[in-house]
C-alpha cells in the first residue's frame, strides 16, 4: 500500500520573528504543496533498507535499515510513542549516517531536513524498511514554509501508517484528517521544525497541518475567517538564507537591546491584532473593501518598518519596497526574511495592465513573481493501491 501526503507552505501576513518572542501573528496557507509519498517495503532480511529521494534537489538517502537501528537504539528505548524533540545525541547520530552519504558541498544544509525526517520516521514508525519520496512545488528556504510543509507531509503519511489514524483506505481522493490526528500531526511536524528551525514558535507547521488563515500567539491558534477577498503578490528575491540562523540573530539583538526590543515586539502584536480584526470585519460595500485594504497595507508598512528593527530585511528586499512602492502598492516582507520572498497587497481596484507592469519591473531585476491562492486546506493524504 502506497500513502501520499500534500502539506501547503504558507505565507505570514504580520508578525514573523515576533511570533518567537511571545507575539501575535497572523498566517495563511497557500496554493503550493510539498508531496510525500511512502511505500512501506516487504521486509527481505539481508535487503531491508530505508530509501529517501529528495527530487528537487536530487538526492538520494538509502541506509540498511540495521545501521539505523543499530545507532539509535544505542541511545536506548523503546521510542517515544508521543511526540518528543530529538535529542542532541540523537542529532549527532542521524547527522553522522547522513555525512556517509556524502552530500555535495553545495546541498549541506539540506541536511537538517534529511534529520527531520530520519528522527520523525524512527519515532513513528520504527525500523520498517521502505521508500520515501519527495517532491514540492515550494521553493526551499525562500520564507513559504517549505521546512513545515516537508514535516507536516512526512508526519502526515507516517501517521497514516499507523493505527493512530482512522481513515477507510478504499476511499478515492485526498482526504482531511480529523481534529484530534491533525492535533497529533501538528505536534510531530513541530518536533521536525525544531531540528531545522532551531527555536520555531510553531506558526508554520500549525498553518500547513490546519491550512486556510491563523492567528498564532504562544503555541495557541486561532482560526480566523477573512470577510475580504485578498490578492497578494508573492516576489521571490531567490536570495538564499537560512532561517534558523536568521531566528538566531534576532534572539542575540534581543540579548543586546531587551527593552528596545521588548517594545517592538509589543507594537507587532498590536499590529496583528489588529490586521486580523481588519480582515474579519464584516465589508458591506466595496467602498469599505478599499478603506480595509487601506489599513492592511498601512499595518504591512508599519510590521515592515519593525522587521527592520530586528534585522532581517535585506537590499533585495528593499529593491521590492521601493519597486512596489512607485505604484503606489505596499509590500512587507514574509518569512524569516533576509532575502527570500516579499508580499505585495494587490488591491480589488487595481487594473491588471499596473499588475503585469509591477511584476514585469521586478523580473527585471531578476526576481520571481507568482500569485498563488490564498486560505486553502492544510495537511491531506490519499492510498492507492501499490503502483
Ligand atoms: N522539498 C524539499 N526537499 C528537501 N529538503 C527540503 C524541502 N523543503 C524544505 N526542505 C528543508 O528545509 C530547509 C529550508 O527550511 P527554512 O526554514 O530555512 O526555509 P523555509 O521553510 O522555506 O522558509 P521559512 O521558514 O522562512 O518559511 C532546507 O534546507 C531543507 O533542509
Ligand atoms: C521567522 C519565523 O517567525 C517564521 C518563519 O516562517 C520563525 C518561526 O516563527 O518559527
Ligand atoms: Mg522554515
Amino acid at each position: 500500500m502506497e500513502v501520499k501526503a500534500r502539506a501547503p507552505g504558507k505565507i505570514i501576513l504580520a508578525g514573523e520573528h515576533a511570533v518567537v518572542h511571545g507575539s501575535t501573528a497572523v498566517a495563511a496557507s497557500i496554493g503550493l504543496y510539498t508531496y510525500v509519498s511512502l511505500q512501506v517495503s516487504p521486509s527481505n532480511e539481508n535487503n531491508d533498507r530505508l530509501i529517501l529521494q529528495l527530487k528537487d534537489t536530487a538526492l538520494e538517502f538509502s541506509w540498511p535499515i540495521g545501521r539505523i537501528k543499530e545507532a539509535l537504539s544505542s541511545l536506548g528505548g523503546p521510542f517515544p510513542s508521543t511526540p518528543t524533540s530529538c535529542s542532541s545525541e540523537s542529532l549527532n547520530l542521524m547527522l553522522a549516517m547522513i555525512e556517509e552519504q556524502n552530500i555535495p558541498e553545495a546541498k549541506t544544509s539540506l541536511a537538517s531536513g534529511v534529520s527531520a525526517f530520519l528522527w520523525l520516521y524512527t519515532s513513528i514508525l520504527g525500523f520498517k524498511p521502505a521508500t520515501v519520496v519527495v517532491t514540492s512545488d515550494l521553493p526551499l528556504g525562500s520564507g513559504l514554509g517549505s521546512s513545515a510543509a516537508l514535516c507536516v507531509a512526512f508526519t502526515a503519511t507516517l501517521l497514516a501508517c499507523t493505527d493512530t489514524v482512522n481513515m477507510d483506505m478504499k476511499q478515492e481522493g485526498w482526504l482531511v484528517f480529523g481534529e484530534s490526528e491533525l492535533e497529533l500531526l501538528n505536534k510531530w511536524a513541530f518536533e521536525g521544525e525544531k531540528i531545522i528551525h532551531g527555536k520555531p514558535s510553531g506558526i508554520d507547521n500549525t498553518v500547513s497541518t490546519y491550512g486556510n488563515m491563523i492567528k498564532f500567539k504562544s503555541g495557541n491558534l486561532t482560526r480566523i475567517k477573512s470577510s475580504m477577498p485578498l490578492k497578494m503578490l508573492i516576489t521571490n528575491t531567490k536570495v538564499g538564507r537560512n532561517t534558523k540562523a536568521l531566528v538566531a540573530g534576532v534572539s542575540e539583538r534581543t540579548l543586546r537591546h531587551s527593552d528596545a526590543m521588548s517594545f517592538v515586539f509589543n507594537a507587532v502584536d498590536s499590529i496583528s491584532k489588529e490586521l486580523a480584526s481588519v480582515i474579519q470585519t464584516p465589508t458591506p460595500d466595496d467602498l469599505s473593501i478599499t478603506a480595509k485594504e487601506e489599513k492592511l497595507e498601512e499595518l504591512m508598512e508599519m510590521n515592515q518598518g519593525l522587521l527592520q528593527c530586528m534585522g532581517v530585511s535585506h537590499a533585495s528586499i528593499e529593491t521590492v519596497l521601493r519597486t512596489t512602492l512607485k505604484y503606489k502598492l505596499v509590500s512587507k516582507l514574509t518569512g524569516a526574511g533576509g532575502g527570500g520572498c516579499v508580499l505585495t497587497l494587490l488591491p480589488t481596484l487595481l487594473s491588471g495592465t499596473i499588475v503585469d507592469k509591477v511584476i514585469a519591473e521586478l523580473e527585471s531585476c531578476g526576481f520571481q513573481c507568482l500569485i498563488a491562492g490564498i486560505g486553502g486546506n492544510g495537511a491531506e493524504i490519499c492510498f492507492s493501491a501499490s503502483s
